[in-house]
Parts: structure tokens; C-alpha cells; sequence
């Protein structure tokens, strides 16, 4: 084997390459985890029981998926889960019943009404049905506008975990997050929008980009930060990033995988971001792992945001 390394062959697999650190999504949603459950053994010796129900409609294999991810670690953290699983056919009234009697129960601290809906239902009817007090996604109007006007408000879960994971990594560097360029890559109501106020809130400039955007990778080559969520698989490829920006990966896209691929030697599909996880982490100085980086954030922030619910709710 030729061990010489050439400038133009070798250089590639013989140079020292920078690679990005990985944010380790998991460690943080554990530790954030371990303190919602310690404040939810102090509550309870008030007598409040934190309570999380969660509204399922129709059989999509993978948001029972996440329901019951969302239901087991609500139970390991000392919470009461409450599970509604209707099916795909359920009326837009009798869904609109179920949460007016959630509403009134004063066990339910918290609602979340799984998204997507089947389309015969309006989505933001369900939505604003839900008492804000209650509304644990922070998706409804008036918290929505509270977010955007910096006010306190419970706001949605998966931003709130991309901003925890670079509060920690900029941390980490001694740094943070004001005064840096972040661009975000989405416009959507659950993620994109809501990402641009908190970054906002952090001091950040922010730079919105979405499909219709001329000289995306051009633009996004300017960010310190880069918060992907679009929903397209491996989209945001290497020549999108500066040299050590921190990379947050929002997407969670299920693609086919040959049986070669496969650990268990079966062809089934895998988990990939909207993130080229294995150029990008060759570049960025940070980046977040898909599964395992911003995913679990999500059901942590949704069990910290219901806590905080729970809070209000009692005093
Ligand atoms: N009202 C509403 N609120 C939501 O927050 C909401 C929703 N509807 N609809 C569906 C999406 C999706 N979502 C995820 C949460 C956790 C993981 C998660 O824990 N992912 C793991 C892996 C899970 C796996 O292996 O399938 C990870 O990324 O490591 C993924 C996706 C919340 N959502
Ligand atoms: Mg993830």
C-alpha cells in the first residue's frame, strides 16, 4: 500500500480533517429529564400531580411511534399520562368534545392534539379549541404572539430544544449565541417560525430561508449557525456551510435502506435528516446526529413545558 501521501490523491484520507464535534441530543434530553423528574417529586408532595394527555388520531405507524415514546417518558418522570386514541374517521365535533372535556379536567395540565390531522379536520380549529393554559406545543395564537413578542409563553417544543442544545454548545466554548449570524432553513408554523423568535429573543441575526429563496447555499455559506427544517432527506449538503458553523438538523426522514445497509441484514427503512450528516460533520465545528440529536430534545422540552403548565395551573 502507498503510504507517501501525494498532494492531489491522498490528501483527503492522510491530512489531519477537522471534524465537527457531535451534539449529543440524548446526554442533554437525559439531563434536562433528570430535573423536570426532581420537580415533579416536589410538586407532588403538594399534592399536584403533573398531567400530560396526548390525542392521537387515525393509525400512522410512526406517530404511534412518538406517542408512545411521548407516554413512556412521561411516566418515568413521575407524570400521569392520559392516551386518546381515536380513529382516522373521528368527526371534526367529537374531537372538538374531547378537548372542551380536557380542558375542564383539572388532572389534564397539558394537551397535545398529534399533528397531522386527517384532512377532513381543520387543523387550527383543533388548535385554538385548546385552553392556551393547557397548550404544551405552544401552537395556539396567543401563544404564538406571546412568542413573537417576547413575552413568557409556553412555546414549542422542538425550537425550544435546538436553542437548549446551542445555549449548551456555545457554552461549552465559552461564547454564546449573541451577535451571530443563524439561518434558518424552513418556514413552517411548528419549526421554522417559531425557531426565528427565540433566536431573536438570543440576540441572534436571523436569515429565513425557505423554497422559493434565490441562492440558498450561497446565503446559508454566511451562517454561524444553521437550523435545518425542511423535511427533504440529506438535502443541505457540504458546500451550504462555513468552516465551523454549528449545525442544528431538524429533520426526521424515514428513506428505504437495502438489506446490505441494514444491521440486521432486512430491508427496512432508516431515520435520515435534511442535514448530508456524513459530508457537513467534515466541515461544521458542531452538528447534531439524526436520530439522537434534536428528537429526543422534543419529548423533553414537551415534559418540561407541561411541568411549567402544571406550575401555573396550581398557584
Ligand atoms: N402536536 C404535535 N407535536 C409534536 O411535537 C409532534 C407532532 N404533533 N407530530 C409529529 C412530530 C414529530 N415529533 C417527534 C418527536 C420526537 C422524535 C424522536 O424522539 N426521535 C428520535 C428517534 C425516533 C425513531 O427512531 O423513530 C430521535 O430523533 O432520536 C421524533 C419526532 C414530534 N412531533
Ligand atoms: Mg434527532
Amino acid at each position: 500500500m502507498n503510504t507517501q501521501a501525494t498532494p492531489t490523491a491522498s490528501a483527503d484520507e492522510t491530512l489531519a480533517q477537522p471534524t465537527a464535534a457531535v451534539i449529543d441530543g440524548k446526554a442533554a434530553s437525559a439531563r434536562l429529564l433528570k430535573e423536570v423528574t426532581a420537580e415533579v417529586a416536589s410538586l407532588a408532595q403538594q399534592g399536584v400531580i403533573p398531567g400530560l394527555a396526548v390525542v392521537l388520531v387515525g393509525e400512522d405507524p410512526a406517530s404511534q411511534v412518538y406517542v408512545r415514546n411521548k407516554l413512556k417518558r412521561t411516566v418515568e418522570c413521575g407524570m400521569q399520562s392520559f392516551e386518546h386514541v381515536l380513529p382516522s374517521e373521528t368527526r371534526e365535533a367529537e374531537l372538538l368534545a374531547l378537548v372542551a372535556r380536557l380542558n375542564a379536567d383539572p388532572e389534564v395540565h397539558g394537551i397535545l392534539v398529534q399533528l397531522p390531522l386527517p384532512t377532513h379536520i381543520q387543523e387550527d380549529a383543533v388548535l385554538e379549541a385548546i385552553d392556551p393554559a393547557k397548550d404544551v406545543d405552544g401552537f395556539h395564537r396567543m401563544n404564538v404572539g406571546a412568542l413573537v413578542q417576547g413575552a413568557d409563553a409556553l412555546a414549542p417544543c422542538t425550537p425550544t430544544g435546538c436553542m437548549r442544545l446551542l445555549r449548551d454548545t456555545f457554552a461549552e466554548r465559552g461564547g454564546d449565541l449573541s451577535g451571530l449570524h443563524a439561518v434558518i432553513i424552513g418556514r413552517s408554523n411548528i419549526v421554522g417560525k417559531p425557531m426565528a423568535s427565540l433566536l431573536l429573543a438570543a440576540n441572534c441575526s436571523v436569515t429565513q430561508l425557505h423554497s422559493r429563496s434565490q441562492n440558498p447555499a450561497e446565503l446559508c455559506r454566511q451562517a454561524d449557525i444553521v437550523v435545518a427544517a425542511v423535511g427533504r432527506p440529506n438535502m443541505i449538503s457540504a458546500d451550504w456551510i462555513k468552516p465551523g458553523a454549528v449545525v442544528i438538523d431538524v429533520g426526521i426522514n424515514r428513506i428505504a435502506q437495502s438489506a446490505e445497509q441494514s444491521p440486521t441484514g432486512k430491508a427496512r427503512t432508516r431515520l435520515v435528516g435534511d442535514v448530508d450528516f456524513a459530508a457537513v460533520s467534515k466541515i461544521a465545528g458542531a452538528i447534531t446526529p439524526v436520530p439522537g440529536g434534536v428528537g429526543p430534545m422534543t419529548i423533553a422540552c414537551l415534559l418540561a413545558n407541561t411541568l411549567t403548565a402544571a406550575r401555573r395551573q396550581s398557584a
